[in-house]
Order: C-alpha cells, then structure tokens, then sequence
C-alpha cells in the first residue's frame, strides 16, 4: 500500500514538475516574443498623453493607404499617430511637417523600418534602400550619390537623348503602345546607365526579365503582417528546418545572389574586352577597393537603379499623357506655342533648349506634383530618437511615412488638387513659401532623398518637351458614337508605387514637318545606340 502511495506521489510530483516547466516555457517564449512591443509600451507609457492625435479605429489590409491617410489629415491634421502592429506610426501630410521632420532633423530621422524578411533575411542586409541609418547605408549612399547627382547625371543625358528619339518614333508608327514604349525607353535609359547596355523589347530583354524577377521576390516577402516574424523578431533565430518560411526565403535569397552577380560577371567580361562604355556599374568597379566593399554588396548596388528607377520615371510619363488627355485644351495650345517659338519646327527640343522652355518646365513640376508615382514618398523612415514636435511626443523607433498623396494634394498648399494647373509652378511667391527650392516634394526629403532625381527629372522633361513639339494629345474617340472617350484620373494601381491604370488616348502627329523629323533624329539615333545592343 505505502509503494502504491509513494507511486502516485511520485507521478503527481513528475506531473507537476511537468506543468511548471511547460508554464515557465511559456512564460520566457512570451516574453522573449513580446519583448520589443513591451519595451516599447513602457517607453509610450510616460508620454502617451502627449502623442499625436490618433483615430479611434485602425483599417488594415486596405489596397490603398494613402486614401485613408489623406483622410485622416483631413480630419485630424498634418501629423497623425497610427499604433500599427508592434511600431508606432506616424504620418506627416504637409510639406511643412515633412521638411521641419524628415530635412531640418535629417540626423534623427534617416533611418528605415527593420524589414525581417525583406531586408534581413531576403536581402542579407545589402540592400541599401531598406537599410538603416548605418555605414553600410552610408556607403552605398556615396556610391549613388557620386554616380547620381547633378554634374555626374549630366554625362548620361546622351543616352535618354538618344533613347527619347527612338521613343519618339515609336509613338509615329505605334501610339497605341505607348505606355509599352514609355515602359521600354524608361528601362533602357536605366540599364544603359547601370550596365552599358540597352533594352529593345522591355517585355523580351533578359537583364529586365531578371531584374523583374527580383522585385516579384521582394514584394512576396515584404507584405506588411503577413510573416509572423515581423511582430516576432525573435523568430528570426528559429532554424530553417523548423520554419518554412525561412526556407522558402533563403532559397529566394541565393536566386538574387546568382542574379546580382552574373549580372556583374558580364559586366566584368566586357570591361575586359575593352567593350564597356561609362556606366554605373564601372564606377562602382573603380570605387570598390578605396570604400572597402564586397563583390556581393557591388553587384547588390548595382541592381539599385533597377527598382527605384524605371516605375517611377515610366509611371511620371504615364500621368503626364493622362493630364493630356483630361486638362491638355487647357495647357498643350501654350506648351506648344512656346516650343514653336523657342525651337522651331525644324528639329526636336534638347537638354540645352529647357532652360528656356519655363511653361515645359511647369508642366514637369505639376506631373510630378498632380500624380506622385511614389505615392507614399517612398520607403518609410523611422527615428533613432525621441523627439517632440508642436507639443507632440515621436517616440525613438517610430516609423514615418510622409504619403505625397496627402502633401500634393494638400488645398492649403496646392488650391483645387487635382486640376492639372501648370501655372502653380510660374508662381513665384507660391514657389518661395514653399519648403525646398522645387516647389514640390516628389523627390523626397534629407539624407534619404532621391539620388536619381537629376537623372529622373531630366527623363521626364526631355520626352515631355518632345511629346508635346511632335504629338497633338487628345481623348481618344469612341468607334461607334464618335464621341470623346472621358478617363478617369483616380484609376492608379495599387502597390508600392502607384501609376495610371490602362486609359485609351490619341497621339497624332502635329504636321508632316515634325514627321520627318521625327524620323530623322530617329535614324541617326539607332546608328549611335546600335553597339550597346549586346
Ligand atoms: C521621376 C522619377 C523618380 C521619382 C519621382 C523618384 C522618387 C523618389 C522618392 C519620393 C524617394 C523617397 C525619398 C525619401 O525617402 O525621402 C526616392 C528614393 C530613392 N530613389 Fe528615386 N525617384 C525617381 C527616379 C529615380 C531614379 C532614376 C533612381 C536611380 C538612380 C532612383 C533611386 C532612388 C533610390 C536609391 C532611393 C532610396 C534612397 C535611400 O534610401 O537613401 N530614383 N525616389
């Protein structure tokens, strides 16, 4: 009897030595777990009062933020408090918020969001434009920046010079396909510039294909609340063999690397044989050594342009033959009158004739202004340390989307938003109250704006001078009513970047004049991009 007793003892004992440690497992697991968001509930705690203003409910999984954040600073003004996830939020919806912010304290507001999957683990870190504010970051920023900025960008114009007159031409012959083409003379300019060799179909080209291929990789995996990972970084550290989704990510991650650097083999391969004109890829070859990087974060550095630069150029071109098409009686008879007056009808206009286009040039800024492709200013920032602004509390770590669909559309700002209205930018007093010089934001702010700006405003301007020298840009008409077909200037797509969704347009040639110029230039500019078709 005493052993039977002494058995259960022992059980119940084994039994709740059991519990306890199941319990305890539980209890380290969660708080390991909820470590980060119960750090960060201790820091809020003692300033919660003194957040920004903040909406009662949250939306999320909705295809597109920016309408709702437009909302919101409509309702509650230019900064708002969201508690998205584990992170706090915060969006600015002013240019003034935006510059006092993101420019003015540059020093604390430059960093990025931890991306687990698409950053850390898909990336190995060595993607600069999701990386924080570290050396790696601020290496690749000196390697675009002396690739990029003003006087560098220059020696590229004669590459989109020669590029918008092929797309000139394949507005003539083809002007149905012109978003295609605008799509195509966007990638070629890019991987001419990257690479030193040129796209002739973008829905066939190889380096594009890859490249495309690379950001399907990326967008599967930084969709924000999908990986449990991104609330749980802790699980960062569970073995691949555990996690399927760790597996599935580093499998896509050795793809990218095999990308990357066969991408850059065969730059090297042609740099050997005495066959690579200037590009970005060789000047990052030259700076290598002195900047101390790898061959991986070389390769990963050059596929930079790629992502950030041909749906932004190419989606601008895109809005700007929307506008055409809804405001272009009000703006193409001036545009016109000045290119005819400036250039004549001889030839096309050139980089050296926009300093004295000032209307072509307004009509730049407001394409940029009335649509911003990078609708949600671009990859959101975050803070390295707490800050107070009019009163209110941003916390360290918060992260900061400046949405340009709230900054552009700003009435204080921009009166009647979405009238395509050029003559905002001839305002000189409107320009000078206005943060910045441009008198818009499309570029972005402080440490982290745009380095491809000069390259990316200089291919907006020189096709958009052209289009409107040789086309007449009109609603297209219906084949059964004759009438005007109407489009609707709120059809974007969803996405990171937001650009016109599929709209009918008619592109006729002004005159038989510009038609044979068209050619012309055309047919000396094939001569000339022929040996960079590899
Ligand atoms: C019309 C064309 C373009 C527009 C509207 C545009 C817009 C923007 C915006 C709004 C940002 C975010 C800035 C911020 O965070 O404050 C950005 C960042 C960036 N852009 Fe562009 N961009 C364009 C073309 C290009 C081109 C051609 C390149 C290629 C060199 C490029 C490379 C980048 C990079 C690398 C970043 C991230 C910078 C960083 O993280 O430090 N962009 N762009």
């Amino acid at each position: 009897m005493a052993g039977e007793e002494r058995c259960t003892f022992d059980y119940l004992k084994m039994l709740s030595t059991f519990f306890i440690t199941v319990a305890l497992g539980l209890g380290i697991t969660y708080l390991i777990l909820n470590y980060p968001r119960l750090k960060q509930n201790y820091h809020l705690s003692r300033h919660r009062s003194s957040l920004p203003p903040s909406p009662p409910t949250l939306k999320t999984g909705i295809s597109k933020p920016w309408l709702w954040f437009r909302e919101l600073h409509q309702q509650y003004g230019d900064v708002v408090y969201l508690q998205l996830g584990p992170t706090p939020t915060i969006l600015l919806g002013s240019a003034q918020a935006a510059w006092d912010l993101l420019e003015r304290k540059g020093s604390i507001y430059s960093s990025r969001p931890r991306f687990i999957m698409g950053q850390e683990l898909l990336s190995n870190n060595l993607r600069g434009l999701m990386a924080g504010y570290n050396d790696f970051w601020r290496r690749w920023r000196k390697l675009l920046h002396s690739g990029f900025m003003a006087r560098q960008s220059e020696k590229y114009r004669w590459i989109q010079s020669l590029e918008s007159k092929v797309l000139m031409k394949e507005l003539l012959d083809k002007p149905e396909g012109f978003r295609e083409w605008m799509e195509r003379y966007a990638a070629s300019v890019v991987v001419m510039v990257t690479y030193g060799r040129r796209v002739t179909d973008v829905r066939k080209d190889e380096v594009v294909e890859m490249n495309r291929l690379a950001m399907e990789r990326l967008t599967l995996v930084n969709i924000p609340g999908k990986y449990a990972v991104e609330r749980y970084p802790a699980l960062k550290y569970v073995p691949a063999i555990l996690a399927p989704w760790k597996r599935m990510v580093l499998e896509q991650r050795e793809k990218d690397v095999q990308m990357y650097t066969s991408l850059m083999n065969d730059v090297k391969s042609r740099m050997a044989e005495g066959r690579l004109p200037d590009c970005f890829a060789k000047h990052l070859l030259d700076e290598q050594k002195g900047l101390g990087m790898t061959d991986l974060e070389v390769a990963y550095t050059a596929g930079t342009p790629f992502g950030a630069g041909v749906e932004t150029s190419a989606g601008s071109l895109a809005s700007f033959m929307l506008a055409c098409v809804k405001f272009g009686h009000s703006f193409i008879p001036k545009a016109q009158a000045e290119l005819d007056d400036v250039v004549g009808r001889d030839r096309m206009p050139t980089f050296d004739d926009l300093p004295n286009l000032p209307y072509i040039n307004a009509i730049v800024s407001e394409t940029l202004r009335w649509r911003p492709i990078a609708v949600l200013g671009g990859t959101p920032h975050a803070t390295t340390a707490d800050d107070w602004y009019k009163g209110m509390y941003i916390p360290k770590g918060s992260t900061i989307i400046a949405p340009l669909w709230s900054i552009h559309l700003n009435e204080k700002d921009f009166p009647d938003p979405h009238t395509f209205l050029p003559e905002r930018f001839l305002d000189k007093e409107r320009i000078a109250a206005y943060p910045g010089t441009t008198g818009h934001s499309a570029f972005g702010w402080g440490r982290r704006i745009c380095p491809g700006m000069h390259l990316g405003q200089a291919s907006v301007s020189i096709n958009i001078a052209r289009i409107l020298w040789g086309f007449d840009v009109k609603p297209a008409n219906d084949e059964k009513t004759g009438k005007e077909i109407d489009v609707d200037i709120f059809a974007f797509s969803d996405g990171f970047n937001s650009s016109p969704l599929p709209f009918p347009c008619e592109i006729r040639p002004r005159s038989s004049k510009h038609v044979e110029g068209i050619e012309r230039e055309y047919r000396e500019a094939r001569s000339k991009l022929e040996m960079y078709e590899v």
